[in-house]
Formats: C-alpha cells, sequence, structure tokens
C-alpha cells in the first residue's frame, strides 16, 4: 500500500499535516465495509518515532545515518496492507527518487505531500519553539538556515515526486480526499503500480555493476554530445537511440551539466543495483526528467 512522503522546511508543519491525514485516512478505513480497504493500516514514521533529534544534521556523517534510519524504517514498513506516511524533511531531491523507488519496487504508490509554509513563518515557529525553553524542540538557528539553504523543492514534473500535492499554510487541511483516491484508489478500488524492471532490486551483486554504469552513461552523453555538434541551433528534439528517445530542449546542454547528471545518477543508483540491460534505458529517463 501507499507511500505518502512528507516534504517542506524545518518547523513547516509536517508532523502537523501528516497528523491530518493519519486522522483522515483512520477515519475512511474505519468507515469502509471493503475489507480491502478496512484492513489497511496507518504507519506515521517521524523523527519522534525513530528516536532521532534535529541535531543529527549539525554534521554530514549523523545526518546521512538518520536518513538511512528513515531509508530502513519506510523500507520494513511498506507492505500490501500498510499505508505509509514518511514524515521528515525529505528535503534531498535524490532520497525521496530512492523512496519512489522502493515504493515502485513492491508495487505500490507513491506521492508527495509538499507543505508550502513560507521560510518567514517556519523560522517564526521555530524561534517560539526554541522560546519556549524545550531542550529537545527547535532547530538551533545555524542548523535551520542551513536545511533552509540545502532545501530541494518537490518538482511535480518529476515521476518521483508526483503526484504532488501543495498545502499552503493558511489551508485548514491537505486535500485528504485527493490524496486518498490517487494512493487507495477511489470506490475502494485499491491501486496497483507495475514495477518498472529497472526498480526491482536484484540480489545479486555484478562485480562489474559500477564499471557498466560508468561506461553506459557515458555512452550516452557521448551520442548527445555529437549529435548536438552535428545540429547546431536546431534548438533541440527528439534524439531517437538504442533503448529510448532522449528529449533535448531547446538550448543545447553543455557537457558540464551532462556530467552532472551522470554524477548524479551514478550516486543514486550505485547500490540500487539495476539489472544491467536496464542501466541505459533508466539513464535516458532520468535524463528526460532533469532536462525537462
Ligand atoms: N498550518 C498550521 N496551522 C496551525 N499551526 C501550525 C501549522 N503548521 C504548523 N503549526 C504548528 O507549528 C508547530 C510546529 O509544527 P510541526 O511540529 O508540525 O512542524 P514540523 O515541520 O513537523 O517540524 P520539524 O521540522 O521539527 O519536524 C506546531 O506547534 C504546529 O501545531
Amino acid at each position: 500500500m501507499p507511500l505518502i512522503l512528507i516534504s517542506g522546511y524545518p518547523a513547516s508543519g509536517k508532523t502537523y499535516r501528516s497528523n491530518q491525514l493519519v486522522e483522515s485516512f483512520k477515519s475512511k478505513i474505519q468507515a469502509s465495509s471493503d475489507a480491502r480497504i478496512s484492513r489497511l493500516k496507518v504507519c506515521h514514521i517521524n523523527h519522534q518515532s525513530l528516536g532521532l533529534d534535529r541535531h543529527v544534521y549539525r554534521e554530514a556523517r549523523t545526518e546521512k545515518d538518520a536518513r538511512a534510519t528513515e531509508y530502513s524504517a519506510v523500507k520494513r514498513a511498506l507492505g500490501k496492507d500498510t499505508v505509509v506516511i514518511a514524515d521528515s524533511l525529505n528535503y534531498i531531491k535524490g532520497f525521496r527518487y530512492q523512496l519512489y523507488c522502493e515504493a515502485k519496487a513492491v508495487h505500490t504508490p507513491s506521492c508527495v505531500v509538499h507543505v508550502g509554509t513560507p521560510i518567514s513563518s517556519c523560522r517564526e515557529i521555530n524561534t517560539r519553539i526554541l522560546e519556549s525553553g524545550s531542550k529537545d524542540d527547535g532547530y538551533p538557528v545555524d542548523i535551520f538556515d542551513n536545511l533552509v539553504y540545502r532545501y530541494e523543492e518537490p518538482n511535480g514534473m518529476t515521476r518521483w515526486d508526483s503526484p504532488l500535492f501543495t498545502v499552503p499554510y493558511d489551508d485548514e487541511a491537505p486535500p485528504c480526499q485527493d490524496i486518498w483516491d490517487a494512493m487507495v484508489g477511489s470506490e475502494g478500488k485499491a491501486k496497483t503500480v507495475k514495477p518498472n524492471p529497472a526498480t526491482v532490486m536484484k540480489p545479486a551483486t555484478e562485480s562489474d555493476y559500477l564499471y557498466e554504469l560508468d561506461k553506459i552513461s557515458q555512452g550516452v552523453l557521448n551520442v548527445i554530445m555529437e549529435w548536438q555538434k552535428d545540429h547546431p541551433g536546431d534548438g533541440g528534439g527528439e534524439l531517437a537511440i538504442a533503448e529510448g528517445t532522449i528529449e533535448l530542449p531547446a538550448n543545447p546542454v553543455s557537457l558540464p551539466q551532462l556530467q552532472r547528471f551522470r554524477r548524479q545518477f551514478i550516486s543514486l543508483n550505485r547500490l540500487h543495483n539495476l539489472p544491467k540491460a536496464r542501466i541505459r534505458s533508466s539513464f535516458i529517463e532520468y535524463l528526460n526528467d532533469n532536462l525537462v
């Protein structure tokens, strides 16, 4: 059952919105006479439930460990009868992508709920919490500023951030019904997702996997660079290559830009272990999502 990924600035109200979602989903489940719905459970995962505090964001190492803890908790909870609400900053695009892949690998839909509280309000809320004197709550100001600076806003045009629901601060509640319909299905028709072979984990590690990841993605860049060289001023277009079509934007894409996407793709899939035969098509999809 689905993964609902909450994302937002620090102190933006992610837990506040998650609690509203939990309540709404629980009451829909309770009220349902459809056995496939009434057996559903809602699992709300956040820093409190994982026993993490806000100081983990002070150092890269502790932050990475905290992300790994969240990742494992979500992965464990994703199951046929559980709606998982991952209530955390989820501010790194690559992390959201990885969780999207996990959901897809177990045939379940996912969405992102962006808590769209403006920075100024988040800052006010955080200051209020800090001034309330509780030791465990609130972000130290430097950590707060740093997290806001690094926040990678969800983009509904990419597969891993869609469908995207944005909740403005002044809205009474998130669009719970729309989220329910998109994730669980209207009239009790539970949704399933066809796994993309590229997102299915393969148990065995192929020894030359990293070499292939590197070589194949570089090969795709070479084709793009060649094409752009042969078609100067063509204003972009569709470039059909083996296993896919690359949609090139109107302005030529520079090599450093392409290399950046390639490095991101490699680091995202370094541990994911794509089947070798899927590396090229998966990289093409990744480029198309990023070149929009
Ligand atoms: N839209 C809102 N309307 C009313 N109160 C809100 C709203 N958003 C947040 N709050 C209040 O602001 C405080 C902080 O909210 P909350 O703990 O949900 O933030 P958070 O984003 O989960 O924080 P963190 O980044 O620490 O996990 C809470 O007291 C909450 O009730």
